[in-house]
């Protein structure tokens, strides 16, 4: 079923600056949303996240910069005038209402009739899979339906962006999973451009178009989850997605030595010596009596496991499949190749 003949509109944050007192929550955020894009706003704690979607929100306003969605100035507009639909970490359901006149309040504040709040509520129930549930109360749902009634009543009114800030973060692991993808079903099916914003990096990679990675208030990259995994743009990028090993590297001409083989480096990295951040499945280890490195651990994950290595002092972990890990064991002489896709080389 389509929820709504809603096309996305474009969002625009230009330069934004929020400051409370010498904290600068925000230090120059510039991000751009194409029509129906869900981008994934991820950094480490305090880093800004929050304070951008509220300011797109209007439940803040920014020291300085510009709010722009569907190429209209919002910048002083009042949330209420926004039309913004929003899901919280906390479940803000209204404990007193039905699941179905939750859905429904915001149609009503909006001065819809009866008939039609009803209609379009039961669409989204529908949406969200939760229609034989229509007459319960809050209460009478588990976490992750709770939050499925908050997102049909983000979505009943229709709106022009939808704003997530750490919908799942409440729930246990597995319905986190269920949720998180069932979100992105949805928001394909609507269209509605929508800002995401997390902490966990799995599920931003998981869900988004793109993933912005912010840190001190500013954007590090805006890029898809592949390329945001496979090419880092900084340091911090490359340190924070992902799990990297730190292999000490030099580099001459775009070329890096990592473990004695070359590798193409990624722009933005050192100029002569540094570390290469490596990514696990990058790192290939086979027995061998003369290889250069030492098993210290093995750690089986499924069908893939973890061995870290020694190698000269240097630790290195190598995700590789199990059939070839478990044959492994601590102690055993190893000889380790690096896959040659590029890397980063940060400073030490
Ligand atoms: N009302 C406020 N008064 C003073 N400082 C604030 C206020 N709101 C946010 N900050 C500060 O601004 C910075 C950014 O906060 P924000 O909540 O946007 O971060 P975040 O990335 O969403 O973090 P988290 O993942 O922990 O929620 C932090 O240093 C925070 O302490």
């Amino acid at each position: 079923m389509k929820g709504t003949d809603v096309t996305g509109l474009t969002v625009e944050l230009d330069d934004l600056h929020r400051h409370y007192g010498d904290v600068r929550a925000l230090d120059g955020l510039t991000l751009h949303l194409e029509p129906g894009e869900l981008v994934a706003l991820l950094g480490p704690s305090g880093c800004g996240k929050t304070t951008a979607l509220r300011i797109l929100a209007g439940l803040d306003i920014a020291t300085s910069g510009e709010v722009r969605v569907g190429g209209k100035d919002l910048t002083r507009v009042p949330a209420n005038k926004r039309d913004m639909g929003m899901v919280f970490q906390a479940y803000s359901l209204f404990p007193h209402l039905t699941v179905v006149d939750n859905v429904a309040f915001g149609l009503k504040l909006r001065g819809r009739g009866g008939a039609e709040r009803r209609r379009r509520a039961h669409e989204m129930l529908e949406l969200v899979g939760l229609s034989e549930h229509a007459s319960r109360y809050p209460r009478q749902l588990s976490g992750g339906q709770q939050q499925r009634v908050a997102l049909a009543r983000a979505l009943a009114i229709e709106p022009s962006v939808l704003l997530l800030d750490e919908p799942l973060s409440a729930l246990d692991a597995k319905v986190r999973v269920q949720l998180r993808d069932e979100i992105r079903r949805i928001q394909l099916d609507v269209g509605t451009t929508t800002l995401f914003v997390t902490h966990d990096q799995e599920e931003a990679l998981a869900v988004a178009d793109r993933v912005g990675v912010m840190s001190d208030g500013r954007l590090e990259q805006l890029a898809t989850p592949a390329a945001l995994y496979s090419s880092p743009a900084t340091p911090f990028v490359g340190a924070f997605v992902g799990l990297s090993n730190r292999i000490p590297a030099s580099v001459s001409a775009g070329t890096a030595t990592v473990l004695g083989q070359p590798i193409p480096v990624l722009p933005g990295s050192a100029a002569d010596t540094g570390v290469a951040l490596v990514r696990p499945e990058a790192v290939s280890v086979a027995a061998s009596e003369s290889g250069a490195a030492t098993v210290v651990a093995v750690s089986f994950r499924g069908p893939v496991s973890q061995v870290t290595v020694d190698i000269e002092g240097t630790l290195v972990i190598a995700q590789v499949a199990s059939g070839i890990a478990l044959a492994l064991e601590p102690g055993q002489r190893v000889s380790v190749s690096v896959d040659p896709a590029p890397v980063l080389v940060v400073a030490d």
